[in-house]
């Protein structure tokens, strides 16, 4: 591989880094906000107008993305090649290439969303501990965990759990009798365990229900890997929902997937190793 091509040696090349997720799409341009906005499903002009009004912002070297709505993926890369850009695709065959994890351990790597891979590697960035665990709790909740081993870490697997909000959701459109609840307006203080309503047994099962889950997940997790030196860090709309019991010092980490394609990107152009949209 040879050095980077960064046409200006004095500036640090910046990376346009998409999480293209099913519900909220996060942008970061390396600097310190990330931009976020609901998912233009089934609208590929809002999309393409979203990556331009990006583009148009700032003189990038590349775009890195990790995708999981394929049919929006492709706009992306029809706008970043009309704009000349390398084209970083973050995920599992990049991460491999550059040598940031090792997931041939995994068997169901073909079909292994990129923003689970955007997790682990981000959570696993500046980590010195002998297992890494990345809880995403948004439209679903997902959980990643890797090992550090002598070559580097390696990717084990994970666990895909509905969001919260589907719970929420789900009651009221596959019955006739029950509302939908928003987990966002369950106020804690006002909800019993013992619900005194439709609306307050719902909410109940929320409030206490899915952080047992999480909780029951971490733990057999936790028990699988047979290590206390396990970092676990927590991302996602739903991410502040949930006391951590299970493991206090879960660190929460907001803009976790968009850092790692952010991670992924940069390692791209420094290696030179992206599909320059070829
Ligand atoms: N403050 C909150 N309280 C309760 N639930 C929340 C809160 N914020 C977000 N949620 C719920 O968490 C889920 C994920 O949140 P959000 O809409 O931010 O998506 P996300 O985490 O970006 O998901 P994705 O990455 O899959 O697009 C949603 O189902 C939303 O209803
Ligand atoms: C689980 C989701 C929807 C979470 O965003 C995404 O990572 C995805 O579509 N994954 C594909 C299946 C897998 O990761 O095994
Ligand atoms: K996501």
């Amino acid at each position: 591989m040879s050095e980077s091509s960064n046409p200006d040696p004095v500036r640090a090349p910046r990376v346009l880094a998409i999480d293209l997720s099913n519900q909220q799409i996060k942008l970061s341009g390396g600097g310190e906000g990330v931009g976020r906005c609901p998912t233009p499903k089934q609208d590929p002009a809002a999309m393409r107008g979203l990556v331009e009004s990006w583009l148009f912002e700032t003189r990038y070297d590349a775009v890195a993305v990790a995708s999981v709505v394929p049919d929006l993926k492709q706009v992306v890369e029809r706008v970043v090649k009309i704009h000349g850009l390398p084209l970083i695709e973050a995920n599992h065959e990049t991460a491999s290439a550059l040598g940031m994890m090792d997931f041939s351990h995994y068997a169901g790597v073909a079909t292994l969303g990129d923003d689970r891979v955007a997790n682990i590697i981000a959570a696993c960035d500046g980590a010195e501990n002998e297992a890494v665990v990345a809880f995403d709790l948004g439209t679903a909740t997902t959980v990643d965990v890797a090992v550090f081993t002598d070559e580097g870490y390696r990717y084990l697997g994970g666990s895909i759990a509905p969001g919260v909000n589907a719970l929420g959701t789900y009651l009221g459109t596959m019955t006739s009798q029950l509302p939908t609840v928003d987990p966002a307006e369950i106020d804690d203080a006002e909800t019993p365990a013992i619900g005194t309503s439709t609306r307050g047994a719902i909410s109940a099962a929320l409030l206490y229900g899915y952080p047992g889950m999480i909780a029951g997940i971490l733990e057999a997790t936790l028990a699988e890997l047979a290590t206390d030196n396990v970092r676990v860090v927590v991302t996602g709309g739903a991410a502040d929902l949930f006391c951590w019991d299970a493991w206090p010092e879960a660190e929460r980490d907001p803009s976790l997937t968009v850092r790692g394609v952010e991670l992924l990107g940069m390692a791209g152009i420094r290696m030179d190793a992206v599909s320059v949209n070829d």
